[in-house]
């Protein structure tokens, strides 16, 4: 693409500030391509997170997105999980476009030395997804596919 950073247009999110002190450190995108925005941890005090620990973080936001043909997904920050081991209890957050409560970060230590996490640390990264809702309809046979039911590794590793 000839313009790979031009911004597009961006659908309007409601945010409620839980607390007031986020109002400094409000998620934004880093750079133009930015696919995430980094949600902060409200902590009171640095919190130790102990191998095997996992704790529900508080991000002081909440987000009514608002359009079911969207949502949120909370995913980890590549660096905390990849040097430290801290990742998302739930692996990965889905936002339902109706939740209008705080977004909350499972916060997971599946390192091997304790983590310290601090007051305002930027945890986890917030991206907003297309959703497509799908009706079922229920048959008794499909229309054969080339690969059918095969799957888990049917077609081998090379
Ligand atoms: O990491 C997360 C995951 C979820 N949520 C909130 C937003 C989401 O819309 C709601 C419900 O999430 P989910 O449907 O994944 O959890 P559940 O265990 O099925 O709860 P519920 O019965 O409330 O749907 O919890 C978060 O704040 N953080
Ligand atoms: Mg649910």
């Amino acid at each position: 693409m000839s313009q790979p950073d031009k911004p597009s247009a961006r659908p309007r999110l409601e945010v409620k500030v839980l607390d007031a002190r986020l109002h400094d450190y409000m998620p934004n995108y880093a750079t133009l391509g930015s696919a995430g925005m980094d949600l902060r941890a409200l902590l009171e005090a640095p919190l130790t997170l102990e191998p095997g620990q996992c704790e529900l973080i508080r991000t002081g936001l909440a987000i009514h997105i608002g359009d079911p043909g969207l949502a949120g997904l909370i995913l980890p920050r590549s660096g905390l999980g990849h040097k430290h081991g801290i990742v998302l209890g739930n692996l990965v957050g889905l936002i339902d476009s109706d939740y209008q409560g705080e977004l909350m970060i499972s916060t997971w230590n599946r390192g091997n030395a304790p983590f310290v996490l601090e007051p305002f640390e930027r945890l986890a990264q917030y991206v907003l997804v297309p959703v497509v809702q799908a009706e079922l309809q229920i048959v008794d046979d499909f229309e054969a596919s080339l690969r059918g039911a095969g799957g888990f590794g049917s077609s081998g590793r090379q």
